[in-house]
């Protein structure tokens, strides 16, 4: 076995609760948002994690979330690398857009393709695959050779940047990675072996 890699979806967002499409709208966390971080930052502590890296968005929710673990974990000193290429999937002209709304006006099938399929892009927005093409290459270039040295790297960021990251991760099809959704604060835990597989994978639910 080699490194330890620790995936967590921000905390409930401002829109998040207002139902609205964010993608790179950049709102703050709620009060909720904010204590979901932070219970995740417990349960990390409470399994004995510290880390040795971190990476997470552009995006203040994802960022938030980061520190607030940190804080939890007694870690505020640690490294942190900000990129764009984990941003949350670009919702294009559904940002900011009632997804109920949505519903109405475009049809409960045709919404539900924007949001979970993998390769139906919401109108000038990204489909999944074309999150994955940014969100991957960053992955492989920058996080995944730490956690093969033998590090324990956290990553800080979004429902659909981390289901793109995820799906490659486990080699999940585009049919499983349509059912596949990512709870807020909940941290997953991977340890990888040394070529690249996943060796174990534990979520830390509340
Ligand atoms: O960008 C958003 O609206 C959310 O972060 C994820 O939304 P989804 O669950 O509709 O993909």
């Amino acid at each position: 076995m080699s490194g330890t890699l620790v995936l967590v979806r921000h905390g409930q967002s401002e829109w998040n609760k207002q139902n609205l499409f964010t993608g790179w709208k950049d709102p703050d966390l709620t009060e909720l948002g904010v204590e979901e971080a932070k219970a995740g930052g417990r349960r990390l502590k409470a399994a004995g994690y510290t880390f040795d890296l971190g990476f997470t968005s552009k995006l203040s929710r994802a960022q938030r979330t980061m520190k607030l673990i940190l804080e939890e974990i007694g870690q505020t000193d640690l490294d942190v690398t900000e990129n764009l290429a984990l941003n949350e999937r670009d919702y294009g002209d559904l940002a900011g857009l009632n997804k109920d709304d949505a519903r109405e006006k475009w049809g409960k099938e045709q919404v539900h393709q924007w949001r979970r399929s993998y390769d139906v892009p919401p109108p000038n927005g990204e489909s999944l695959k074309d999150t994955g093409a940014r969100v991957w290459p960053y992955y492989l270039h920058d996080i995944q050779p730490s956690v093969l040295r033998g590090n324990t790297v956290i990553v800080s960021a979004h429902g659909n940047s981390l289901r793109a990251l995820v799906m490659a991760i486990e080699g999940m099809t585009p049919e499983e990675i349509l059912k596949y959704e990512i709870a807020t604060g909940v941290p997953i835990v991977y340890k990888l072996n040394a070529d690249s597989t996943v060796a174990e994978k534990t979520v830390l639910q509340a």
